[in-house]
């Protein structure tokens, strides 16, 4: 491979300016989860892409999931998985599983990576500072929370410091009861709730495809009308329907652009907002 010279290094810096001049200052919600958490190595490269961000001024939101990681510890714990309509069944044992496992290995791993790296990250579940307010979402479901409102005063003041919050999806109920809430559908309701510019969301698919089976077939772009309409053919379909719909969320709530992309793609957050090469799928209003 070619080496990378200084100039190339400068060019490729002068370059990215106007794209981290349209960021700046502005809230931009990352969702990490699923299968492109699960490379120790893939997740320092991402951390270390999202301190970037953070260093040039961009008020970097991290929201993870760790379904895999919980299904691990679950199996461990001779614990059954079930799922209905992509959410997991959490009863009280489950339920503490998730907290450990989200709360604690996941959130501290990932704020680990970060100060390894040399930046400043908190991590946060929606209990801190009562962030996440939730009731229960239905009694099939145990103790899946249905968000109510999110108060984004902590979230706001650790940016101020400096900081990057590393956010758990996890809220509480008005007695202090602990609730799971997917990764996805938090992050989008923390962009609407910040007014975020941009919303990532990075998954292990390189975005929506017209044949998920067909690399050539990803759809660059696609409107809330156009979404909606692949979802009503059934193109969009599967993990892939709540995952567009937490993203038409994000952009009905206020988001400018909102991005599905492929995390297992070194630096893929970088090349898609920092350059003009797109490289999964972006929504726009
Ligand atoms: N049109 C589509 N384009 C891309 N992926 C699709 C599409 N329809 C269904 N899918 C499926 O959705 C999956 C992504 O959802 P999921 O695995 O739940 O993501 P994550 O674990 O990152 O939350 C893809 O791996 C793919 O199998
Ligand atoms: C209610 C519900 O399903 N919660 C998810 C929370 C984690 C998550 O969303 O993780 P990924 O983003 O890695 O899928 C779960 O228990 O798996």
């Amino acid at each position: 491979m070619d080496k990378v010279t200084n100039a190339k290094r400068a060019q490729i810096l002068t370059a990215a300016v106007p794209y981290i001049k349209e960021y700046t200052d502005k809230y931009v919600v990352v969702k990490y989860g699923g299968n492109a958490m699960t490379d120790p190595e893939l997740k320092k490269s991402v951390m270390q892409d999202l301190l970037l961000l953070n260093l040039v001024g961009v008020k970097v939101v991290l929201v993870h999931g760790g379904g895999p990681e919980i299904n691990s510890a679950l199996d461990k714990m001779q614990i059954e998985s079930t799922f209905k309509d992509g959410l997991r069944v959490t009863d009280e044992p489950t339920m503490e599983v998730v907290q450990m496992v989200l709360a604690g290995k996941v959130n501290k791993g990932l704020v680990a990576n970060i100060v390894e790296l040399g930046g400043k990250a908190v991590g946060l579940c929606g209990i801190d500072g009562n962030m996440i307010k939730v009731h229960k979402k239905n009694a099939d479901l145990g103790l899946v929370g249905e968000i109510d409102d999110i108060d984004t005063t902590l979230i706001e003041t650790v940016i101020s410091q400096g900081y990057i919050p590393v956010l758990s999806s996890i809220g509480v109920d008005e007695n202090g009861v602990a609730y799971n809430i997917n990764a996805d559908t938090v992050a989008a309701k923390v962009a609407g709730a910040l007014q975020a510019e941009t919303m990532v969301a990075m998954t292990n698919i390189d975005g929506v495809m017209r044949d998920k089976d067909n690399p050539t077939s990803l759809i660059p772009q696609l409107s809330v009308a156009e979404a909606k309409q692949l979802k009503q053919e059934g193109i969009i379909a599967g993990g892939m329907i709540p995952k567009v719909d937490c993203c038409l969320e994000a952009i009905e709530a206020g988001a400018q652009k909102v991005f599905i992309i492929n995390g297992e793609i070194p630096h893929a957050i970088l090349i898609e907002l920092l350059t003009n090469e797109g490289l999964g799928t972006m929504f726009v209003k």
